[in-house]
């Protein structure tokens, strides 16, 4: 009888290398991931597209691989406002920095509606001839006068539905429990314990 023929895995020769210019957010994908993905990082401020999310971190992906030259992760972050379709967006971090949190809330003082929606799109590209996979996380809130320490970005001005709590005031590990990074990163995980890619865990590499 033939012999059933099992796909062996894509052995991954290094490292993923998580690619970003933001040191908060390589914390809590260190902290969220653990061990669980060998992971190494490079800090770089990688030029962004405009567009639709997923586009733009795949985008990054791209770039971020012929920077590596090996397999690399990256992440976009966008803060979208119903009231406004989704916009800021991905250019949240444009808004943040000229308007800050006081501006964010000014702009839907025009509106009742004051629901918002975090998202993450990490992508990853195992090589600089692949085409990069996009795992999204979305975590669902409104947007609220900025409470807690400003620490990281926009947390002071989201809270998160279901919780009294604004990102900011929340402890980081109830953060990383239920975040849209949290979320996108439980999809990255899922997709190496899948087993179609194994990884390598000397970071020496
Ligand atoms: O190098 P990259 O990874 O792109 O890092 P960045 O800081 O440029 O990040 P983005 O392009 O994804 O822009 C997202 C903006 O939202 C902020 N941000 C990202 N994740 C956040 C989170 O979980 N809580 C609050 N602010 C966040 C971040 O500081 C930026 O101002
Ligand atoms: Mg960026």
């Amino acid at each position: 009888m033939a012999k059933a023929m099992v796909a062996a895995p894509t052995m991954l020769s290094r490292p993923v290398t998580f690619v970003t210019g933001n040191p908060k957010k390589l914390e809590e994908v260190r902290a969220i991931l653990g061990d669980s993905i060998p992971l190494q990082s490079l800090k770089l401020d990688l030029p962004e597209l405009q567009g639709e999310p997923e586009e733009i971190s795949k985008d990054k992906a791209r770039m971020a691989a012929k920077e590596v030259n090996g397999p690399v992760l990256v992440e976009d972050t966008c803060l979208c406002f119903n009231a406004l379709n989704g916009l800021p967006g991905p250019y949240i971090k444009w808004f943040l920095q000229k308007t800050g949190h006081e501006g964010l809330n000014n702009i839907l003082k025009a509106y009742e509606d004051k629901s918002a929606y975090a998202l993450c799109v990490f992508s990853l590209a195992l090589g600089t001839t692949v085409e990069p996979i996009s795992f999204v996380g979305k975590t669902l809130g409104k947007i609220v006068p900025a409470r807690g320490p400003p620490d990281f970005g926009w947390d002071p001005i989201f809270q998160p539905d279901g919780y009294e709590q604004t990102y900011a005031e929340m402890p980081k590990e109830e953060k990383n429990k239920i975040s849209h990074r949290f979320k996108a990163l439980d999809k990255v995980k899922a997709y190496f314990s899948a087993g179609d890619t194994a990884l390598t865990t000397d970071v020496s590499k």
